[in-house]
């Protein structure tokens, strides 16, 4: 295990009926309030009726950005900071998933920094104070609710970034699972597969002697499994959505489940550079692109796969290699997402090979990717063709 220094700052208050301490937690903050969230799903459902009027009973003036874009954009990061500037704004309130969530915190951290807030996601610039920021959760996936990251696209230039600083985490957020009943199959799927890839980031690692750590990421992933199709069978099943939501949330916390690992991140890196070119979702590129890193890497710690593959997915180890295990798991791996609606490969979602260039040369743009195996751009744009 490597030495550590772990903080998270960010409150939870989590369970049905949480929502109802929004207005209390947010006047703590300030009275101006900028109020950020995504398409409309929060109009249809009568939050933003609630959230809106929480905050006036409170004395706090509402400004807004609503339409924050699934893979939200530079563009919308803008305006808001512009907003928020010109009316004096003290808190950022995102309500929505982690489209919204994160295009708030780059508003936060964006509002205080005299430059431009890309700067920050091409690593020109580092943040030193933000605005606080509260959230209240209505989709499980990202962890962002409890991290310090955000992730934002910047159009023009196709580009899409992350950034991840202590400033940019929530002073707090509202965790209430009654909010994500109304979360459709599709984005149910795509929550599932990116909060367990958040898992299989920081569980394959090359860092020895951390058991305890393994077993809270195998944990998190069979609990996901557990209840994912629950949640999928029946969108109203309490018990299954409160699962999947705190696992979303340690899934992605700032690395509370494996604390003195290195995390590998690859995967993540070139995902990104799909939905940034083609706008996919997210938790879909991951479902196609992660079995196939792992199938590409497995033989740098064949035993972390074939450990995965007993206690996570139940193979049976009985007179069969480490490497017979560990495939059986990755293509258990692969069953499970299909088995939830997730697509393969990358013909099925409108991507070809005319970019693969393009985009491997992309997620090295600053250097070699990954740390239980270390890829360069031709590695990365094998990945891209065993995917499509
Ligand atoms: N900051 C991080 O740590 C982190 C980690 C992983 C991914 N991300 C980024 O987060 C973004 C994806 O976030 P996401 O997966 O939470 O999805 P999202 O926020 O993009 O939402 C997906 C869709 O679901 C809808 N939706 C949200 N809540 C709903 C509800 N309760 N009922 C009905 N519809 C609802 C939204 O309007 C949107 O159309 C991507 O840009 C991804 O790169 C960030």
């Amino acid at each position: 295990m490597n030495n550590f220094d772990f903080q998270n700052p960010t409150r939870i208050l989590f369970g049905e009926g949480t929502l109802a301490k929004l207005g209390q937690e947010a006047a703590a903050y300030g009275s101006k309030v900028l109020l950020m969230y995504g398409g409309g799903s929060i109009k249809r459902t009568g939050l933003y009726d609630n959230v809106t009027a929480q905050l006036r009973e409170r004395g706090i003036e509402v400004f807004e950005v609503g339409g924050v874009e699934p893979n939200p954009r530079l563009s919308t990061v803008r305006k808001a900071i512009e907003i928020s500037r010109a009316n004096g704004v003290q808190f950022i309130l995102a309500v929505g998933g982690g489209s919204a969530i994160d295009a708030a915190k780059a508003v936060a951290i964006g509002v205080p920094y005299e430059g431009d807030v890309w700067d920050f996601f091409v690593q020109k610039a580092q943040a030193k104070s933000a605005l606080p920021l509260g959230t209240v959760l209505t989709l499980s996936a990202t962890g962002t609710e409890m991290n310090g990251n955000t992730v934002i696209t910047n159009w023009e230039e196709n580009l899409k970034k992350g950034y991840g600083s202590l400033h940019a985490y929530p002073k707090f957020s509202i965790l209430d699972p009654t909010l994500t009943y109304t979360v459709p199959a599709d984005q149910t799927m795509n929550g599932t597969v990116d909060m367990m890839t958040h898992v299989f980031e920081q569980y394959f690692s090359l860092t020895p002697d951390t058991p305890l750590q393994e077993r809270m990421c195998e944990s998190v992933l069979q609990t996901v499994i557990e209840n994912a199709e629950s949640a999928l069978a029946n969108p109203e099943d309490y018990v299954a959505r409160a699962n999947l939501m705190l696992c979303g949330t340690y899934a992605l916390n700032g690395g509370f489940i494996s604390v003195g690992m290195r995390g590998d991140w690859a995967s993540h890196g070139i995902e990104h550079e799909v939905s940034g070119i083609y706008d996919i979702p997210h938790g879909t590129g991951l479902a196609i692109i992660y079995p196939n890193w792992m199938k590409y890497v497995y033989r740098e710690r064949i035993e972390r796969f074939a450990q995965y593959a007993v206690r996570v997915w139940k193979v049976n180890p009985d007179g069969k290699t480490d490497e017979e295990v560990a495939l059986a798991g990755i293509q258990a791996t692969r069953d499970f997402f299909t088995r939830i609606g997730a697509p393969s490969k990358l013909s099925e979602v409108g991507v070809g090979d005319e970019k693969i260039d393009v985009m491997a040369a992309e997620a090295v743009r600053f250097g070699p990717i990954g740390s239980f195996k270390k890829l360069n751009k031709d590695d990365v744009a094998e990945i891209y063709r065993m995917s499509l």
